[in-house]
């Protein structure tokens, strides 16, 4: 809780205003039966007709302050509420930001989504109702049991004996409900990211027909979710069936000791009215308390689970100094060896990359192809050696300086809603037109954007769906080069790309040979043939590096893949 407090400390002047003048609205409520009990024992009993008439006015007033304080702290509540979790939900967005690869794919995208949207709402209707409900409420309680004292002690003595039962009884439902409820936010990230992958991989479910195992796969999770949702309901519901047996009952006693009072002359009939008005608040209020329980429950675990992210923090930590560095290697890897969790995938691997050299990375599927590429760039914090970039230290790099250094194109691309032009602008704001053609066409791109209406005012959807995947890449690739980085790394980025584009790609690359140090990782030896030197992985190790020709020469690894796409050379 301390970081939504943290939070609502902003909105100080707003949370401390929003339960005084709920208070006051309680206050008024508290005078309600007291007035009533003068109209009965004064007004009708004693025949004083005029203290009927000022005694209606009265709650006519009585009446309207409250209402009056009533909207006041709904306004202030809501103002506290709603400023608090959009400071926190920014915050959070902000955190999220600076968690490294590691941090994020041990966390998950799902919780993260949930968290962010479902559990912030959560939180905001806790933290209204907590500031209007939850002083109001015991306030009111304990106010009439005050009240009652003043009426009569004997009568009193009962509220004294329920109200402590009842708050057993709340207590005990809260602490079974509270954990039950960090159980079903779980089940709802896993729906969640059920529906994810469903609604993203449509086009790949449909094509396998699978549709019929998705729905019962979805089924399957969503009654999960719903078992684990009814019984926390069954077990919150509780709480009212229990506070009513329990007030119920205090209610014939007070009725029974009333009558007997009564009976006695030791009480009016406007006093047992009263009492009984002071009781009616009890439950009234037990039962919005227990509402708001239920609410605060669910929002101190959702809290919880916001506080989990704030605290996870990035292990990697960078310089802020930027460094002065000039050297005529652009990579080099000393004995690298990585784990994504216990088990090795890159083994004592080391190479050195020239300047402007055009390098070709090939291996078998999960040989740690992209996985060197992402540790170039310090998406991940290596076990042993060390990794530099042009001559320092990957990790003397403040993150910024780094980062503008390599061009990464990831296998999946990914492009976000808007123009073409804000898409390619996101490496480099500053650029202009003139050089988005030129990346456009080094990328085989400048057609694909010429031939869309607006041009580079093109609207993209969500992922840039309404592109084809081989035109996606292309636009990938011309973000990068737009960003004009000395490394630019296209791992396995030409893949949805036909054999002459892919052959155009690479051809208007030579012309930035020299320039920038270019990594094309691939499955295609005709790809990768012309690099100034190939590296060769197999299982995270580095098996082969030299030339085509070496490598042909050399490499069995590199000799079997050539051999599985050129059969009939390899024969030859
Ligand atoms: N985020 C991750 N968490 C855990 N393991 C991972 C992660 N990413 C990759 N791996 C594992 O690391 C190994 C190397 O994966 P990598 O993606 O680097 O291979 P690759 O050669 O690029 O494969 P491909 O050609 O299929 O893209 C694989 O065994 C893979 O399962």
């Amino acid at each position: 809780m301390k970081t939504v407090f943290h939070y609502l400390r902003t909105y100080r002047k707003q949370a401390i205003c929003a339960p005084i003048f709920k208070l006051l609205e309680a206050l008024m409520d508290l005078f309600v039966p007291l007035i009533v009990a003068w109209i009965i024992n004064q007004g009708i009993h004693q025949h004083h007709t005029h203290v009927i008439g000022q005694g209606t006015i009265l709650l006519i007033i009585l009446a309207a302050m409250g209402f009056g304080f009533s909207i006041v702290a709904q306004f202030f509540a809501a103002k506290a509420a709603v400023g608090t979790t959009t400071d926190l939900r920014q915050a959070m967005f902000d955190h999220i930001q600076s968690l490294s690869y590691k941090e994020i794919d041990t966390l998950g995208v799902n919780t993260l989504i949930t968290r962010m949207t479902s559990d912030m709402q959560q939180v905001q209707t806790g933290i209204n109702m907590s500031l209007r409900l939850l002083l109001r409420s015991p306030f009111i309680v304990f106010g009439s049991m005050i009240m009652a004292f003043f009426i009569n002690v004997k009568c009193a003595l009962i509220f004294t004996v329920a109200i402590p039962v009842l708050s057993v009884v709340i207590y005990v439902i809260m602490r079974i409900s509270i954990p039950l409820f960090k159980k079903v936010q779980s089940h709802l990230d896993t729906l969640l990211g059920m529906t994810r992958d469903n609604l993203s991989g449509v086009r790949v479910i449909r094509a396998f027909c699978k549709e019929n195992d998705e729905i019962s796969s979805f089924d399957k999770q969503n009654d999960i979710f719903t078992n684990a949702n009814e019984f926390l309901g069954k077990i919150s519901a509780l709480i009212n069936p229990f506070t009513y047996i329990i007030i119920n009952f205090a209610i014939i006693i007070l009725l029974n000791v009333g009558a007997i009072q009564i009976q006695g002359g030791y009480m009016a009939q406007g006093d047992m009215v009263a009492l009984y008005n002071y009781m009616a608040q009890i439950i009234i209020e037990l039962i919005k308390l227990a509402s708001l329980i239920v609410t605060i429950d669910k929002s101190i675990a959702c809290s919880q689970r916001i506080e989990a992210i704030m605290d996870t923090n990035n292990d990697m930590h960078y310089e802020t100094k930027s460094i002065q560095i000039q050297s005529a290697q652009a990579v080099i890897f000393d004995h690298v060896s990585f784990a994504y969790d216990t088990k090795n995938v890159i083994h004592d691997m080391s190479f050195t990359v020239s300047k402007g050299a055009t390098i070709g990375v090939i291996g078998p599927t999960g040989s740690g192809k992209s996985t060197i590429m992402q540790l170039m760039g310090r998406y991940y914090e290596i076990n042993q050696g060390k990794i530099f970039i042009d001559g320092a230290n990957v990790q003397t790099y403040p993150r910024e300086q780094l980062t503008s250094k390599i061009g990464y194109v990831a296998q999946g691309s990914v492009l976000f809603s808007g123009t073409i032009r804000e898409n390619l602008k996101w490496g480099n704001p500053n650029v202009d037109d003139a050089s988005l053609w030129r990346a456009l066409e080094i990328a085989q791109a400048k057609e694909v954007v010429a031939n869309k209406p607006g041009q580079l005012d093109f609207v993209l959807e969500q992922g840039g769906k309404n592109l084809s995947g081989g035109q996606r890449q292309r636009l990938t690739i011309a973000r990068a080069l737009v960003k004009q980085p000395d490394i630019l790394v296209l791992d396995d980025s030409a893949s949805a790309l036909d054999f002459k584009t892919d052959a155009n790609l690479r051809k208007a690359l030579r012309t930035l040979s020299g320039k920038m140090t270019i990594f094309i990782v691939s499955q295609r030896i005709s790809s990768i043939r012309y690099a100034n030197s190939i590296l060769v992985l197999d299982q995270g190790h580095l098996v082969g590096s030299g030339t085509h020709a070496q490598l042909m020469k050399n490499c069995s690894v590199y000799q079997e893949i050539f051999a599985s796409q050129y059969p009939k050379e390899a024969i030859a």
